[in-house]
């Protein structure tokens, strides 16, 4: 069967929550005095905004078919990965199959690799293959899943991240992930509060609901191998992205120093298949969290989780929403997924990406049917309130 050829690929910025999930309002818990590796500088201590976390905001790629069809994605980006999807990336797509994914994708990974690699220009590169995604399965009328190879169970279950695990565990979450609040600048004084804060959550969540911290780079080794033992005797689950992602060397020893049964995570600011094999051949971590819009899509995504699985290592993606949902559902060594939790006090469930995507699915009661994927694509919409701004074109 002939698909359409690509006929045009923009890039547009969004602002205001979405796939730049840090870009919220005043006031929400996402940035209320997180540890953070800027936390060593007082004056960018209590908000994370303060250093520029949300300076970039959502990118939004659109790929339009010869017969009208238009596959769309949204990550982590803005105006510098818009310059650079309609500058440097489209060539690789305009006039081709959407078929052709494989060789899309090597292109653009090896056209940039002289400044790209990791970061800014795998997010774009995310961005683009995601919304090649979405419009293979537009075209050939699939859920995306359906092209993964289908599912492997019939739903999904949920762990939450957010200030409120208690209030995730009343809303059926199998677990809930909490921010460290306090990094090695807080001295003796935040590690006794960041235990206190797990202590308090044990003992309202109760013995069996999975607790974790998420450290988001902030700790060094010493730190973050006192706060795993220290939090052993409260049943943490897992300690996650304890050091800098360049810190290989650094998670392979925390790995080894962690108590017994402590599972250790990384791998949300980590990208493509040479990254995760770095992680797993060092033996860094448990579980591998790549960010969807961010490790280089679905189709680099496809080669982690295969290496990840001949190595018995979990994958959970981190975040992603549909772009996750799509994928777990598939995979045996992925099984359960990441809710981030977007109201402001985390006192609701709220679809990930809001205010940005229509139709977005939500779990209920901590759990989402694979039936409710049964849409082309990755199934969801732009929401035409949203403000779309397209700074370059090519
Ligand atoms: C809560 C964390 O600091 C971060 O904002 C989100 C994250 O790392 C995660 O969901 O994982
Ligand atoms: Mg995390």
């Amino acid at each position: 069967m002939t698909l359409p050829t690509i006929k045009q690929v923009r890039a547009y910025v969004v602002r205001g929550g979405g796939a730049d999930y840090h870009d919220q309002g005043d006031g929400h818990w996402i940035d209320d005095h997180i540890a953070t590796p800027m936390a060593k500088y007082p004056e960018y201590r209590q908000s994370r905004q303060s250093f520029g976390i949300n300076v970039l905001g959502t990118l939004v790629v659109e790929i339009e078919a010869s017969d009208g069809t238009v596959g769309f994605a949204v990550t982590t980006g803005g105006e510098p990965a818009a310059y650079i999807v309609e500058k440097h990336l489209a060539r690789f797509l305009e006039g081709r199959s959407p078929t052709d994914y494989e060789k899309i994708w090597d292109q653009m990974y090896f056209g940039t690799q002289y400044y790209g690699r990791k970061g800014l220009v795998v997010n774009a590169i995310s961005g683009v293959d995601l919304a090649l995604w979405d419009l293979l399965g537009k075209l050939r009328q699939e859920p995306v899943y359906h092209l993964l190879g289908g599912a492997v169970r019939d739903e999904l279950s949920f762990y939450a991240t957010g200030a409120r695990p208690d209030l995730a565990k009343g809303m059926g979450f199998i677990g809930g992930k909490m921010p460290l609040h306090h990094g090695p600048a807080e001295g003796e004084e935040g590690l006794k509060k960041n235990i206190q804060e797990l202590a308090t959550m044990r003992e309202r969540c109760g013995d069996d609901f999975w607790l974790m911290f998420d450290c988001w780079m902030a700790l060094d080794l010493n730190y973050a191998t006192r706060l795993a033992h220290k939090a052993k005797e409260y049943g943490l689950k897992w300690i996650e992205e304890a050091l800098s992602p360049d810190d290989y060397w650094g998670y392979a020893a925390l790995k080894k120093a962690a108590p017994a049964g402590m599972l250790v995570t990384t791998g949300e600011h980590e990208a493509t298949r040479w990254g995760f094999r770095m992680l797993m051949e060092m033996e860094c971590c448990d579980i591998i969290q790549p960010d969807v819009g961010w490790c280089g899509g679905v189709t680099e995504l496809l080669k982690i989780s295969a290496m990840a699985d001949s190595r018995g290592v979990m994958v959970i993606p981190h975040g992603s929403s549909v772009y996750s949902y799509h994928f777990v559902i598939t995979r045996h060594n992925s099984p359960f997924a990441e809710f981030l939790m977007m109201a402001p006090k985390a006192d609701q469930v709220q679809p990930m990406f809001h205010p940005q995507l229509l139709g977005e699915p939500v779990p209920e009661n901590g759990r989402l049917k694979a039936t409710a994927l049964d849409k082309p694509g990755f199934g969801v919409e732009l929401n035409p309130a949203v403000t779309l701004h397209r700074p370059y074109t090519h």
